[in-house]
C-alpha cells in the first residue's frame, strides 16, 4: 500500500503538486510560443497580401483560427492544472478488483491529472467511473461501471482529505461512508457570495441521481436544503464529461425563476471545469412567443397582488386556469378551432373548377398539423391533383393561383380574439379579466402562449439537448403542457411541493408528470443547508413535511417581540450591527411583501445601516446584508436570516405558512425572528 502514514501522505501532496506545477508551466510555455506563432503568421498574411491569391489566403486564415483554437483549449487545461495545484484531490479509495492481486490507490479530484499508464500516479475526476466507488461505499466489497463492464472487488482504505493552496488541513480516514464529520466541517463553514460545488462530499442518495444516464424526464421532489439544485448542476457537468463528443455546454439550458438565482449558481459549473450554461425564464419565454400581441402582467406582479390582497375572484380566475382540466378544454378548442378557421368555397377559374367537398376533405386529411401548416399543405395537395377541364395538368399560374385562393380560406382572428372566444365557447367570459386596461393577468399569459403553439405550431429550441427546470412547484400545469411542446428534449426538473410561493398555481409532482407521464421521480429527505435546530423550528411552521436534519447543532431560533414599529425596526439595526461584527458573510432580512422589504429597507438605510434592496429588478447577489421577499430569496442562502413582522396579522393564512417556512429554511446558521403585536399562530 502506497502512502499509509500521514507523513508520507504530505510528502504525496508535496510531489503531486510540484508535478501539476510543472504541467501548467509548460503548458504556460507553449501557450507563449503558440501565441507568437500566431503573430507572425498574421503578419506574414499581412505583409505578404498582395501576393497572395484568396485561396492561400483564405487557407492562411484557418491555420490562424485553427491555431487561435489549439491554444485556447490549451489554455483551459492550464486553468484547470492551476487549480489543481491548490487542490488536487480530496478523497482516496483503495481498490483491489477480484481479478487482480494488488490494490491501487485511487486518488480524486475535481479534475483528471496524470499518465494513464500508473493508477498510483494519477488522480481521477469526481466523474470517472472508479470514482463512484468513494461516493457509494464503506470499506468492503464494492463495485464500479466500468466501460468495459462491471468490476467487482474489495475497498480496503477510503480517506478523505481538505487541502487548500497545496497545504492539507486536515486528513481523515473513514469506514463507514463520505464522513458525516467532513460533511458537518463544510457545512459549518460561512456562506459564499455564489453557491459553491460539492464534489467532494457528494452524498450517496445524490450521487444515484448524479450519475442517471438514462431517465428522459428527471423529476426530483426534495426538500428545502437537500441539495437539489446543486444535484441538478453535477447532473449536468457529469452528463457532459460522459457525452463529450455530443453534448456541450450550449445544448443546455436552465429555466431558472430570476436573475439574482441564476447569478448566485453561476459559479458551479466553472468550478467543475466546464462552461457556463445559458438560462431562461418564462417571461423570455412568453415574450418570444407573445411579441406584438399585447401587454401583459408579469409573475411578479401577481405575486405582489397576491400577497398584499388577493380577491377571492382573482383567486378563483387563477385556481380555473391552473387546474388540471383546464389544458384539457385548451387542447378540445385548439381541435376544434382549427375545423372552424377554415372556411372551404368552391374555386371556379376559366378552365378549371375545384368543389369546396373536395378541399374539405384534403384540409380534413391532414388533421392534427398546425392550422397554417394545414392550410399550406392543403393548397399545394389540391393545387397538385387537380386538372382542367380537358383533363391537363394546369399551368404554374393556375396553381399559384389556386394555392392562394386556398390560403385566404383560413379565417384564423388575432390571437387575443381567438382566446376571448375560447372563453366563450367553455361558457365563461367572465374569467377573462385584463390586470388593467389592455393588459392581460398572469394566470392569462402561458394558455394563450399554449393555444397559440397548439394552433399555429410550435418553434422548438432546436439547440437545447437538455432542459433543466428548477422550482418546479411554481409553474403551473399549462407551462408545463408549453415546455412539452418546445422542448422535447432531456430534463431535469426540480423543486419542493413544500415550498410553493403561490399556493393558488402551484404544482405538484404529479401535475408535472401529466405533461411528462414516461418521467422518472426521486425524492430527497436530508436537509443538509441548515442547522438541527432551524430544521426543527421550520417543521413547527410546516408539520406535514418529511425534512429530516442532519446532526450539525447551532443556536436555537430566536423569536423577539418588540413594543412597537419603530423598536422592531431598531432591534433590526442592532442585528445588522451584530452581523458586522460576527465572522459570518451573509445576512438576508426576508419579508412577505415586496411594498414591506422597500418599507423596511428605507428605514434601515436611513438610519444609516449599510443593507441592499434584492428585489425582482435586481440582477446579482451580493454579500452582505441584504432585505428581500420570500419570493426572492427562494433557492438562495443567508448565513444569518432575519424574519420581520412575524406577527399574527401579517403570518396567518395558508399561503402565509409556505412564505414563513421558505423564509426561516434560508438560514443557514442562525434564525431571528422580530415582530410587535400579537406572535404569529403559525409559529406554535
Ligand atoms: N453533499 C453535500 N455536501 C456539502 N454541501 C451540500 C451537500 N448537499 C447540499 N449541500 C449544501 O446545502 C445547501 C443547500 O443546497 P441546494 O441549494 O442545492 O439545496 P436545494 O434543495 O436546492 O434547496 P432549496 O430548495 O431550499 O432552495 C447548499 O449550501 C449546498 O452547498
Amino acid at each position: 500500500m502506497i502512502n499509509r502514514t500521514e507523513a508520507e501522505e504530505r510528502a504525496y501532496l508535496d510531489a503531486t503538486t510540484a508535478r501539476i506545477r510543472r504541467a501548467a508551466e509548460e503548458l504556460d510555455e507553449r501557450i507563449r510560443t503558440a501565441g507568437k506563432d500566431i503573430v507572425e503568421s498574421k503578419k506574414y498574411v499581412w505583409e505578404n497580401r498582395a501576393q497572395l491569391d484568396p485561396a492561400e489566403r483564405a487557407a492562411n486564415v484557418v491555420d490562424i483560427l485553427t491555431a487561435i483554437d489549439r491554444g485556447e483549449s490549451v489554455a483551459a487545461r492550464r486553468d484547470r492544472f492551476r487549480k489543481l495545484e491548490s487542490s488536487p484531490y480530496f478523497g482516496r479509495v483503495d481498490f483491489m478488483a477480484n481479478d487482480r492481486e494488488r490494490a491501487n490507490a485511487y486518488y480524486i479530484g475535481v479534475f483528471s491529472f496524470g499518465e494513464q499508464a500508473d493508477p498510483n500516479q494519477e488522480i481521477y475526476d469526481w466523474r470517472s467511473p472508479v470514482a463512484s466507488l468513494f461516493y457509494d461505499y464503506a470499506v468492503g466489497p464494492a463495485s464500479y461501471i466500468a466501460p468495459e463492464g462491471d468490476v467487482d472487488g474489495e475497498i480496503g482504505l477510503k480517506r478523505q482529505y481538505r487541502i487548500r493552496q497545496g497545504r492539507m488541513e486536515y486528513m481523515l480516514e473513514s469506514a463507514i461512508n463520505i464522513n458525516d464529520e467532513v460533511l458537518r466541517k463544510e457545512l459549518s463553514r460561512a456562506s459564499d457570495e455564489k453557491m459553491k460545488n460539492i464534489a467532494a462530499t457528494i452524498q450517496k442518495e445524490q450521487n444515484e441521481i448524479i450519475r442517471n444516464d438514462y431517465s428522459h424526464e428527471l423529476i426530483i421532489q426534495g426538500v428545502a436544503g437537500s441539495g437539489k439544485t446543486s444535484v441538478a448542476l453535477h447532473r449536468i457537468a457529469f452528463l457532459l464529461y460522459r457525452h463529450k463528443l455530443t453534448l456541450a455546454s450550449r445544448n443546455i439550458l436552465i429555466l431558472s425563476p430570476n436573475k439574482v438565482f441564476s447569478d448566485y449558481i453561476s459559479n458551479v459549473l466553472p468550478e467543475l471545469g466546464e462552461e457556463p450554461i445559458a438560462e431562461l425564464g418564462f417571461d423570455d419565454i412568453a415574450d418570444r412567443e407573445l411579441a406584438g400581441a399585447g401587454a401583459y402582467q408579469t409573475f411578479a406582479e401577481q405575486v405582489a397582488e397576491l400577497t398584499a390582497s388577493g380577491s377571492a375572484s382573482l383567486i378563483e380566475r387563477i385556481r380555473y386556469k391552473t387546474g388540471a382540466g383546464f389544458v384539457r378544454l385548451l387542447d378540445e378548442y385548439a381541435d376544434q378551432a382549427s375545423e372552424r378557421f377554415f372556411c372551404p368555397a368552391d374555386i371556379r377559374l376559366d378552365n378549371v373548377y375545384v368543389a369546396k367537398e373536395r378541399i374539405a376533405e384534403t384540409y380534413g386529411s391532414f388533421a392534427g398539423l398546425p392550422v397554417k401548416l394545414r392550410a399550406d399543405r392543403t393548397a399545394a395537395a389540391v393545387a397538385g391533383r387537380t386538372r382542367d377541364q380537358d383533363g391537363g395538368r394546369l399551368s404554374i399560374s393556375e396553381a399559384n393561383n389556386i394555392k392562394a385562393m386556398i390560403r385566404k380560406m383560413l379565417k384564423k382572428p388575432k390571437l387575443l380574439g381567438i382566446y376571448k372566444d375560447f372563453y366563450d365557447h367553455i361558457g365563461k367570459p367572465e374569467l377573462l379579466k385584463p390586470a388593467k386596461p389592455r393588459t392581460l393577468e398572469y394566470s392569462d399569459v402561458f394558455p394563450l402562449v399554449y393555444l397559440k403553439l397548439r394552433i399555429e405550431g410550435a418553434k422548438e429550441y432546436g439547440e437545447v439537448k437538455h432542459l433543466v427546470v428548477d422550482e418546479m412547484q411554481d409553474y403551473t400545469v399549462v407551462q408545463y403542457a408549453v415546455l412539452s411542446l418546445l422542448f422535447k428534449c432531456k430534463k431535469t426538473i426540480l423543486g419542493d411541493v413544500g415550498q410553493s410561493v403561490n399556493p393558488y398555481s402551484s404544482s405538484t409532482v404529479d401535475d408535472v408528470r401529466q405533461a411528462f407521464p414516461e418521467a422518472d421521480v426521486v425524492q430527497l429527505f436530508r436537509s443538509y443547508r441548515s442547522t438541527f435546530e432551524i430544521i426543527e423550528f421550520a417543521r413547527r411552521i410546516k408539520p406535514d413535511s418529511r425534512i429530516v436534519p442532519i446532526e450539525r447543532h447551532g443556536a436555537p431560533p430566536q423569536t423577539i417581540r418588540a413594543d412597537d414599529a419603530d423598536r422592531e425596526a431598531s432591534i433590526i439595526g442592532e442585528l445588522i450591527s451584530q452581523f458586522e461584527q460576527a465572522a459570518f458573510q451573509t445576512m438576508g432580512i426576508v419579508c412577505k411583501t415586496q411594498a414591506q422589504a422597500e418599507a423596511l429597507h428605507r428605514q434601515l438605510t436611513g438610519s444609516g445601516k449599510s443593507v441592499r434592496l434584492l428585489d425582482f429588478g435586481s440582477d446579482r447577489f451580493y454579500e452582505g446584508a441584504v432585505v428581500t421577499t420570500a419570493h426572492m430569496a427562494k433557492g438562495l442562502e443567508f448565513d444569518h436570516v432575519v424574519v420581520p413582522f412575524a406577527d399574527g396579522g401579517n403570518y396567518r393564512t395558508e399561503m402565509d405558512r409556505c412564505l414563513l417556512y421558505i423564509a426561516c429554511t434560508r438560514a443557514m446558521h442562525a434564525l431571528t425572528l422580530t415582530f410587535h403585536g400579537t406572535r404569529s399562530p403559525l409559529l406554535d
